[in-house]
């Protein structure tokens, strides 16, 4: 496990839909997962809720262009209760239904953070994006944080190329790192790369083969559920 940074996370942005409900209850924290197709995006939203469903009322919204795959293998893998899990057919370019249109998504939000209002109001949903390109992050209108999830295998240049989603997302996660030596990825290489497009934003190295690989990630998510809950 590389951490490139102390764990230190800046909270740095505004949030543009409101944390409170008409009825002054705080809504849930929403963070968005995106990142190229096969990065890790659902492999890394299954550890979390296996890591944090004990400690909160947590649901997930996945997104696919034309299937509910993410969501059935959510499901499969019994990670939450069924009625946790919501999926959305974006039947587009998958940035769109998480950046231009938004409504799909939101509605599903608000539609989970309704059903559990009054029996266990939600501390947290995951967002997680279909698979897309260096340019997909999320609009602040639909998540209060964004988890960008690239791989190792997809080539250890990535970092050093850039684009929105590994510059600007709150934490930038560089997944299956246990493959590194099969795919002759460098790891020192992706790090300082990251680190001097990220200006400070956190990057993790993590490998979900290992055991509790999700570690450091779970630890930032609660620092942000516990920041939104101060706040
Ligand atoms: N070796 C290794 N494989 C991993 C790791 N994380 C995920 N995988 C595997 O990589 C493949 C793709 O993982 P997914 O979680 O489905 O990736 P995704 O980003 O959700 O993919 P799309 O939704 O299709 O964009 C699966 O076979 C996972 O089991 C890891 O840390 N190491």
């Amino acid at each position: 496990m590389h951490l490139d940074h102390a764990v230190t996370y800046p909270h740095r942005h505004t949030h543009s839909a409101a944390p409170r409900r008409a009825d002054g209850s705080r809504r849930a924290l929403r963070i968005g997962l995106g990142g190229p197709v096969g990065s890790g995006k659902t492999a890394t939203v299954a550890a979390l809720c296996r890591a944090l469903r004990a400690e909160y009322s947590m649901a997930v919204v996945t997104n696919d262009i034309y299937t509910r795959e993410d969501a059935e293998f959510l499901l499969r893998e019994a990670v939450l209760p069924p009625e946790r899990i919501a999926a959305v057919e974006t039947g587009a370019c998958p940035h769109t239904a998480i950046r231009d249109d938004i409504s799909a998504n939101l509605e599903a939000v608000e539609e989970l953070e309704d059903a559990f209002r009054e029996q266990a109001p939600l501390d947290l949903v995951l967002v997680e994006s279909g698979g897309d390109n260096l340019t997909a992050t999320f609009s602040r209108g639909l998540v209060d944080a964004q988890i960008f999830v690239i791989d190792v295998a997809g080539g250890d240049d990535i970092p050093r190329k850039g684009g929105p989603g590994v510059t600007t997302a709150d934490l930038l996660v560089v997944n299956k790192t246990d493959l590194a030596p099969y795919v002759g990825s460098d790891l020192d290489r992706m790090a300082r790369d990251a680190a001097e497009q990220r200006a400070g934003l956190p990057v993790v190295f993590q490998s979900l083969r290992e055991e509790d690989g999700v570690h450091t990630v779970a630890r930032w998510v609660r620092e942000r559920i516990a920041a939104w809950v101060a706040a």
